[in-house]
């Protein structure tokens, strides 16, 4: 079937509107994280949990201040005395109450639990966050350490370190504290390899903000939730290791004393008085099962186990740490370089390890662009299209491999390492994503997110930088843009999270938009909206567009040129108005004919492509396309045609290119 261009299924043109959820929605969407909260602390554990932790810390401040005259005075006359109802649990060998001495060892036994926490966290921290700044072979050094350093029981290891620093407080402090790294620093890397996958991690990189930036405003922020958890069940756990050393005549020596040392105490007169041993063990045991539980509506309350939600597609290929810059390795195609593209590319390729040596997923896609042009990117689903665009865009990762004969934006080479073109692509490149819901940072305020690109290229000032971020959001068509900049993304429609996106590429002056499936989570009104909204930046600010999708109508409605894609090759490249007609290779006419029109009969299925799309690892001889192409004979099977020039504008790549099914 022949199909002409207008009667490609084309979404109609809509006024953009501009999509503001609900009030009553938005909040209680607002409202959501307060009723959280409540609903946690109202259920028996979390209730009971929150009351034995607030009564622990009081006394913990109240104690000392109040009964340590009668837990310390000596009195020689009632030593070693049972329960009475002078002394409720008796007394020790310098008649001292135990009582009140238990009460008063509450601070001493919390405050150095807390402290050994600290240290817990702060070197988890530091160690968990390495990876994510360091680069990739000293990050896979600090993963080794802590996968050492993790199979080690963590009570062996505070014993140990004990006896290094000491027997004493400040030895069990530390013992207890460096003890819990490597369990913690385990927990923050893992965390932060599923959040570095997310589209907004790799926006800020795109855009150019620095490692220690991308880390502490958004990566860090997103994984507070489980850290703060984990943190809270860890402090009981530290107050039972402390205990533990205190009794073992590791930890709080004499003349202190915390719950640890006087259960030490009381175990020697256990047969004679066993109130002196049960009350301080008590108290260690549900003052650490108040932590843990404490820890546990703390989950609840703040859905620490959902934040770090789902990943984008794109996300498969991973984006932690900088992206990998282009190898030169590959061959220049051998064509001069177009001096007044923005972007020139040459036999890219990328390829991963496989058993048999490396597998090529995109093999050799060379296309200019030049300003203000329109190019498409079609093909069926893993053909590469946005694997391309993301070695443009620098962010292909480990162990993906990039080499391109030649890779140049604006004049640029960006072949050899991101971080000296950080400020290029910051200001020139923008970078919009299929899933306006990854595309955000959910933790920051959108207009915050938007600013810190001016304040991280071009020094502009806190308010510049907002008065900026709002502008930019006016021009994107977002309503009420000063009070919106004040949102956090959730409150945000998905097509106003997706102008916003826009936004973000154009808080510099983009001189190319790459805009991967930028329309596909979004209803057919919205993604008109968007598409709208593409099209009138590339007109007013002369932004060439690089538009990949697999939808054919998408593509013919706003490109001028389109490159088929399929294999990891370009097939097929044509102006995008002569893509009604099908082109002259035979996959964009099934890509084409696969495309409903109002025409379509709808009691018959819609024709669809034969076979499966080529798995790149397992390739066969010649094209690639040859065992599902209708025109394909003994030469299509043994060689690979290569991309020739077809007419104006146009290449194919295809021995039969034009020809119609006999
Ligand atoms: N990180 C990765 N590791 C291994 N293989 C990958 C990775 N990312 C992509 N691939 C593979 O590379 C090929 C091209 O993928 P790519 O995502 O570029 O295709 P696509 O045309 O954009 O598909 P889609 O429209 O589904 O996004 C596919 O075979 C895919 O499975």
């Amino acid at each position: 079937m022949t199909i002409s261009q207008p009667q490609l299924a084309q979404p109609q043109p809509v006024r953009l509107e501009p999509a503001e959820p609900e009030p009553g929605r938005a909040a209680s969407r607002r409202a959501r994280p307060r009723a959280r909260w409540w609903r946690a602390f109202r259920t028996p554990v979390g209730a009971t949990a929150a009351v034995i932790l607030l009564a622990v810390l009081v006394l913990a401040v109240v104690a000392p201040l109040a009964w340590s005259g009668r837990a310390d005075a000596v009195d020689v006359s009632h030593m070693l005395e049972g329960a009475s109802g002078s002394h409720l649990i008796g007394t020790d060998n310098l008649g001292r109450d135990l009582f009140y001495r238990t009460l008063v060892g509450t601070r001493l036994s919390v405050a150095l639990a807390l402290l050994a926490t600290a240290i817990t966290v702060g070197g988890g921290l530091l160690l968990g966050s390495l990876p994510a700044l360091v680069g990739r072979r000293a990050g896979r050094v600090c993963d080794a350490v802590v996968n050492v350093a993790v199979a080690f029981p963590p009570l062996l290891v505070a014993l140990f370190f004990a006896v290094v620093f000491g027997v004493g407080v400040k030895g069990a402090v530390l013992a207890i504290g460096v003890a819990g790294v490597p369990a913690y620093a385990r927990l923050v890397q893992t965390l932060l390899a599923a959040v570095a996958e997310r589209d907004f991690v790799a926006a800020a990189r795109v855009a150019g903000v620095g490692r220690l930036r991308v880390l502490g405003r958004h990566m860090l922020p997103n994984v507070a939730g489980p850290l703060v958890v984990n943190a809270t069940i860890g402090a009981g756990s530290a107050l039972l290791s402390f205990a533990g050393l205190s009794f073992l005549g590791l930890g709080v020596q004499p003349p202190d004393y915390d719950w640890g040392r006087l259960l030490k105490d009381g175990l020697d007169r256990i047969y004679e008085n066993p109130g002196q041993a049960l009350l301080p063990g008590a108290a260690v045991l549900v003052t650490g099962l108040a932590f843990n539980l404490f820890g546990e509506a703390v989950a609840t309350a703040i859905g620490a186990p959902t934040t770090l939600g789902r990943t984008s597609g794109r996300s498969r290929r991973g984006a932690a740490g900088a992206g990998r810059p282009a190898d030169a390795g590959a061959a220049d195609d051998g064509s001069a370089p177009d001096e007044n593209a923005v972007l020139d590319v040459a036999d890219l390729r990328v390829t991963r390890p496989g058993v048999d040596g490396p597998v090529e997923l995109v093999r050799g896609v060379g296309f200019t662009i030049g300003p203000a042009d329109a190019v498409g990117v079609v093909g069926e689903s893993g053909s590469g299209k946005s694997l391309t665009a993301l070695a443009v865009a620098q962010l292909v990762e480990h162990p993906l491999r990039v080499g391109a004969g030649r890779l140049r934006f604006l004049g640029t080479d960006l072949r050899g390492g991101p971080r000296a073109h950080r400020t290029l692509l910051g200001t020139k490149f923008a970078l919009v994503f299929q899933d306006p819901a990854t595309s955000f940072n959910p933790t920051q305020r959108v207009g915050a997110q938007l600013a810190e690109l001016a304040r991280a290229h071009h020094g502009a000032s806190r308010r510049t930088a907002r008065e900026r971020a709002v502008d930019r959001l006016r021009a994107v068509r977002i309503p009420a843009p000063e009070r919106r900049a004040r949102q956090l993304p959730h409150e945000f429609s998905g097509g106003m999270r997706q102008r916003a996106m826009i936004g973000l590429g154009l808080m510099g002056r983009p001189a190319l938009i790459v805009a991967d499936e930028p329309t596909t989570a979004l209803d057919v009104t919205v993604q008109q909206q968007v598409l709208d909204l593409l099209a009138s930046i590339r007109r007013e600010q002369d932004a060439a567009l690089l538009l990949i999708s697999h939808d054919v109508s998408v593509i013919a409605q706003v490109c001028d040129r389109v490159l088929v894609m399929y294999a990891g090759r370009i097939v097929e490249e044509l102006p995008a108005d002569e893509l009604g007609g099908g082109g002259l290779h035979p996959y964009t006419r099934a890509l084409v004919a696969a495309v409903p029109d109002m025409t379509t009969p709808l009691d018959r299925p819609l024709p669809a492509i034969p076979g499966r799309p080529a798995d790149p690892a397992d390739l066969p001889p010649g094209c690639a396309f040859a065992p599902r192409c209708p025109l394909a004979d003994d030469r299509c099977r043994r060689d690979d045609p290569a991309l020739v020039a077809a007419g104006p504008g146009r290449r194919v790549a295809c021995w039969h290119a034009g020809e119609e099914r006999s």
